[in-house]
């Protein structure tokens, strides 16, 4: 083993009558660096509450010796007590998968904002445990019990809800000045794409594809956490194309929640691209999509969604049939591209020109002086002008845009613009 990767050891959850194949505790665990020594496994018996029995925490205490693993994490979320009496017995840190994920977004996160928003999430995760963790940090020693996270068990619970109250006011601060932007930039007749999808979709290298820049794109999970906008043209519309942070199974809500603010991009944009990894199997393929309609769905309103099926260059013309069958149901508008060989994405562009928002067409007289003139320029950039007629005293045009944009002209030239 590389002596600079750490190991762990995965205690996985696997549904009845499958064999795991499908869970991705693994990969999460490569995502957050480590190299996966060992595996136990544990059907999950549906009603009941999740509990590690004596033979199977012997089980994993004996591989933890054998293996010598810097940390287990467990697939399923562990309480106070359960972390306590596991770590207790294995003498090693032991996470649940959402600390991981935590683990993940805190070593990528970049801005402010990520910072404050993993911050956030695993402060509302912690806050729960911590009067326990003080009732068992009080009972003395307490070997390898540090799966709780960083906060130590003097910090009490009030203290953990204070600076929650602290990070969510910055975070409003900075949401409501997003907000702004946004709406700001609507204003200026630019349209909204969101490019959303599950983890690793290559939501990134689509981003790359259509707009010719780099944007970080990784074969790892989150790789992208704060959305990146770039402009970009649809036939004679501007858009702004947004890439997002990608979706996960399982992800309980209160992390959802506090990442809203990247989601937001997803939530106020005037089409979605959908983007799913179709080289993956039917049956990933539909659970992830099941989860990318969970994630977003109640939030979106009448938004269209293009469904955009990714990777196509991995599979062959039959796997591409069969899978398009399997997902029939979840995925509407579906176009097959492939972000790498840049295979579709004409097709996709056409496709997002089709489900824009209608603009208005409208033929406004603007007068013919320098601020008429400062108007026309404007329009040039914020509309589609068709047509411009110059007579002695006033300057007719002819164009395409949408309502606001119309509407703020009217107000400047005192006179309604729309004229249909
Ligand atoms: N073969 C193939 N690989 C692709 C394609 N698109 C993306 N990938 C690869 O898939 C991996 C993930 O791509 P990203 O663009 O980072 O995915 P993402 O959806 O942005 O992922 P997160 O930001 O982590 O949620 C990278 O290794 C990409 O090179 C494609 O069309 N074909
Ligand atoms: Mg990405």
């Amino acid at each position: 083993m590389n002596s600079d990767v750490k190991g762990v050891l995965l205690v996985k959850r696997i549904q009845p009558g499958t064999d795991g194949s499908l869970e991705e505790l693994e990969e999460l665990s490569h995502s957050a660096g480590y190299e996966v020594l060992g595996e136990v496994t544990q059907v999950r018996t549906p009603d009941k509450a999740f509990a590690v029995g004596r033979g199977k925490a012997e089980e994993i205490a004996a591989l933890v010796q054998e293996l010598k693993p810097e940390k287990v994490v467990f697939d399923e979320k562990l309480n106070a007590v359960q972390i306590y009496n596991l770590s207790k017995l294995c003498r090693v840190e032991v996470i649940d998968r959402f600390n991981l994920i935590l683990e993940i977004f805190a070593s990528r996160a970049r801005t402010r904002e990520a910072k404050l928003q993993v911050e956030l999430a695993s402060l509302i995760y912690e806050r729960p445990k911590a009067r326990m963790k003080v009732t068992l940090a009080k009972r003395g020693e307490q070997p390898g019990f540090k799966g709780l996270g960083r906060y130590q068990a003097d910090i009490y619970e009030s203290e953990i809800t204070g600076r929650i109250a602290k990070i969510e006011a910055e975070l409003d601060v900075i949401r409501k000045r997003q907000h702004e932007t946004r709406k700001q930039r609507k204003e200026k007749g630019f349209d909204l794409v969101a490019l959303a999808g599950y983890t690793n979709a290559g939501k990134s290298t689509l981003m790359n594809a259509l707009v010719g820049e780099t944007v970080v794109a990784k074969d790892q999970l989150f790789t992208t956490l704060v959305p990146t906008t770039r402009s970009l043209q649809i036939g004679q519309r501007k858009t702004l194309l947004t890439d997002t942070v990608g979706f996960i199974k399982n992800l309980p809500h209160f992390m959802v929640e506090a990442f809203r603010s990247t989601l937001e991009e997803i939530y106020l944009a005037d089409v979605i691209i959908l983007v799913v990894d179709v080289s993956e199997p039917p049956e990933a393929l539909v659970d992830k999509l099941v989860t990318c309609h969970d994630t977003m769905w109640d939030e979106i309103g009448p938004v269209p969604v293009i469904t955009a099926l990714n990777k196509s260059d991995l599979i062959t013309e039959e796997e591409l049939e069969e899978r398009k069958q399997a997902i029939v149901h979840l995925a509407p508008h579906p176009v097959v591209i492939s972000a790498r060989t840049g295979e579709g994405l004409d097709e996709l562009k056409q496709k997002i020109g089709k489900y824009l928002p209608k603009w208005t067409s409208s033929e406004v007289v603007l007068p013919r002086t320098v601020e008429g003139l400062s108007m026309l320029s404007q329009l040039y950039d914020e509309a589609i002008v068709h047509h411009v007629d110059y007579s002695d005293s006033t300057i007719k045009v002819n164009l395409e845009a949408r309502e606001s944009v119309l509407r703020r002209l009217g107000k400047r030239l005192d006179s309604p613009a729309i004229n249909p």
